[in-house]
Order: structure tokens, then sequence, then C-alpha cells
């Protein structure tokens, strides 16, 4: 469903963040993404979901070529990835509710789909008590929920999350974990960059490995591999 053919990336710096990436990755497939700081990952991760444009290489998400996608088709495009970021970037002033319709509103749902819709993921990431207050009154733990929350809302076939336990506690961390895992299993492709070493080798995925803008390693029970 996400294929990339010898893509790579130049920043306009010169960077070069990826040289000549290819991989495929499966519907329902859960795949963590390693590697060493700077070799890669984000931009591996952006170009999934089009923040950043490849210099050179194809990307195909669900068969389609999406350097190819026309600007109009570009919203649909995005609905059907969800992403997850360390840092949560829920709107603070909107919430906990808003924050999660806000992402239906956008692609046009109607009112009666938006309300049973979020109360639906609410309840999933068990938070519909908290669904009145605001982003600043949750602990970074539920904040991230409330993100996965967004993520899924739309129904997405894939979850892009760029280190979704980087600013959490390890309990809080597993608590998001076993959430992932549990859409994962209702059938949503994940691919996690991480840098928690206990989480990639206590829950056996596949694991690539991004060094030096190149994939070091694909395994599909891999570990993590690194000292640090
Ligand atoms: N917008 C940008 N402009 C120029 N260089 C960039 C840009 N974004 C990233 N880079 C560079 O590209 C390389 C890869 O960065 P990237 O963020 O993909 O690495 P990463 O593996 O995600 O690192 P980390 O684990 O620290 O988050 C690094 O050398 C980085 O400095």
């Amino acid at each position: 469903m996400i294929e990339m053919q010898d893509v790579w990336k130049t920043y306009p710096d010169g960077t070069q963040a990826l040289r000549g990436v290819s991989i495929q990755v499966d519907r329902n497939d859960f795949l963590y993404v390693v590697g060493p700081s700077g070799a890669g990952k984000s931009t591996f991760m952006k170009l999934i979901y089009r923040e950043e444009r490849p210099t050179k290489g194809q990307i195909f998400v669900n068969g389609f070529n999406i350097e190819k996608l026309k600007q109009r088709k570009i919203p649909y495009f995005r609905r059907n990835i969800g992403v997850v970021f360390q840092d949560f970037r829920l709107l603070p002033k909107l919430t906990i509710y808003e924050n999660i319709s806000f992402a239906m509103e956008v692609i046009e749902a109607n009112p009666k789909q938006m309300k049973k819709r979020t109360m639906e993921v609410l309840e999933l990431v068990k938070l519909r008590d908290k669904a009145n207050s605001l982003p600043g009154q949750l602990s970074g733990g539920e904040q991230q929920r409330v993100a996965i929350a967004r993520a899924i809302v739309n129904n997405p076939s894939v979850i892009v999350a760029d280190e979704p336990t980087g600013n959490l506690d390890p309990d809080t961390s597993w608590g998001i974990m076993k959430l992932l895992e549990e859409i994962n299993f209702r059938g949503t492709t994940i691919i996690m960059a991480t840098h928690n070493r206990d989480i990639v080798n206590n829950m056996r995925k596949r694991v690539i490995a991004i060094e030096n803008g190149l994939i070091a390693r694909d395994e599909v029970r891999g570990d993590y591999g690194y000292e640090d």
C-alpha cells in the first residue's frame, strides 16, 4: 500500500537526508523506523504524508503516485493518512471534542456523523469525560491520546507517528503503544519512528533502520539494535 522506489531527498541547503530508499509497506503492517539522530527518519515520514517532496524517485500510497496528485485531490489524500507527533500539536484554545471534530469539519463531514464519530474515537482512547476540557488541562499521555483520536477520526488507512512517546514517561508510553497496537489490530497500517529501545524490543514488529539516508536493515520481527 506504500511503496518508495529509489527515493532521494536533498534539502535546499544541500543536505542529503535520503539517498536512494526503496521499500514496500503492506496493508496492516506495523513498522518501526529506527536509526541515529539525523539519519533521515523524519524526512522518510514527511515524504509519506507529503509534507516534503522527493528530489528524485517515486512514492505510491494506495496505488496513487503522490507526486502526480492534482492540487485539489490533496485534501482527500491527506485524510487517508493520520499523523501523530512527539509534541501532540493540539489547538490550545479548542476543547478536546473540538480538536477532534475539527479534523472532520475540514473534510466537510455531516454534523450528525461528525458527532457520532467524535464520541466513538473519544471512547476508544478513553477520554469521553474530558470532552469539554482544554488541552492544557490534560496530562501529556492524555494529550497524546487526543492526538491519536484526531489522527484516526477520518478512518485513515495509515497512521504515521513520529516519536509519539518521545515526551512521555515509560508507563504512559506503554499505554500509547497498546492503543496503537489496537488501532493496528483493527486494520490500520502503523509507521512509527522511535528512539525507544524498550518498546521496539518488547513489541516485536517489522523494523527498518535508516542510517545516513539509506535503509541499513529491514527485519520482520526486528530489534532496536543500537546502544543509545
Ligand atoms: N528542512 C530542512 N532543511 C535542511 N536540512 C534538513 C531539514 N530537515 C532535516 N534536515 C537534515 O536532514 C537530515 C535528516 O534529518 P531528519 O530530521 O530526517 O533525521 P531524523 O533521523 O529524523 O533525526 P532525529 O532522530 O534527530 O529526529 C539531517 O542532517 C537534518 O539536519
